[in-house]
């Protein structure tokens, strides 16, 4: 690796579909001299973890679960959980960091680590000096259906008329969820008479897209800045 490639950090829950986009477009023209050091799961049976270990060169994989956690460190709490992804995360010294289907709502215990408001307290060289980005996919446009399942409340509001189109975007990930900076937003028009299933495979398709434009554009930010 040479001392200009950048480190990519990918959080995962699910099929990592996001997570093999990137995978894919590693030192292509769309995502050029950057490498993904280690892709970390709350959920021991994401597929992102194989995608992650069937990768070429095979990339480092972390896995906890919250409940887990909370269960073998009795009295610690959900930010002490958050704290300790965040302190796996630095571990890799990423100059990025990408929620790709990340479904756990992250506290200031892990957003205090990454923008160095707060600095780890151990012996290990993992402090921050420059907050370091963290962004996130999600499948719905930018203050429309915020949260979980955005898929089908976008899709239940097409079926009663409310809206023609919905879409995909990356933002900035800040404590308010999905309520961060959009980088890239992506409309998807609805139409009629698709099932969902058909309008999913086209949002997956344009998330693949964005997601690698989004990694890009910030990747590129934090190169001049
Ligand atoms: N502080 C932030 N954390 C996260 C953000 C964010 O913008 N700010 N984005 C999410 C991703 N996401 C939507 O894009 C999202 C994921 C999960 C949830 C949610 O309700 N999670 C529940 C657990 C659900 C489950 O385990 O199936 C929870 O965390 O309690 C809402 C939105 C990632 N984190
Ligand atoms: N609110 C967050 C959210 O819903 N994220 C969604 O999880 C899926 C992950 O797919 P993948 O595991 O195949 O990359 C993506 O559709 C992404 O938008």
């Amino acid at each position: 690796m040479s001392p200009t490639t950048k480190r990519i950090v990918v959080l995962i829950s699910g099929s990592g579909s996001n997570l093999q986009a990137l995978i894919d477009a590693l030192n292509t023209p769309a995502l050029p001299n950057a490498e993904i050091n280690l892709v970390v799961s709350n959920r021991k049976a994401a597929y992102g973890l194989t995608r992650a270990a069937q990768a070429s060169p095979p990339i480092p994989t972390a896995y906890l679960a919250l409940a887990t956690y909370l269960k073998q460190n009795p009295g610690k709490t959900r930010q002490d959980y958050d704290a300790e992804v965040a302190k796996i995360v630095l571990r890799a010294k990423p100059d990025i960091v990408i929620l790709a289907g990340w479904m756990h709502i992250l506290s200031e215990g892990f957003l205090e680590l990454l923008d160095g408001r707060k600095n780890v307290d151990s012996e290990e060289d993992i402090s921050v000096v420059k907050p370091i980005p963290v962004i996130n996919l999600h499948p719905a446009l930018p203050g429309q259906f915020d949260g979980a399942s955005a898929i089908e409340r976008a899709f239940e509001a097409f079926q009663k008329g409310e809206i023609t189109y919905s879409g995909a975007m990356v933002h900035r990930v800040v404590k308010d969820v999905d309520r961060g900076e959009p980088i890239v937003v992506r409309e998807v028009p609805f139409v009629k008479g698709e099932t969902i299933e058909e309008y999913e495979t086209k949002l997956h398709n344009v998330e693949h897209d964005i997601i690698v434009e989004a990694t890009r554009k910030i990747l590129g930010e934090s190169q001049s800045s």
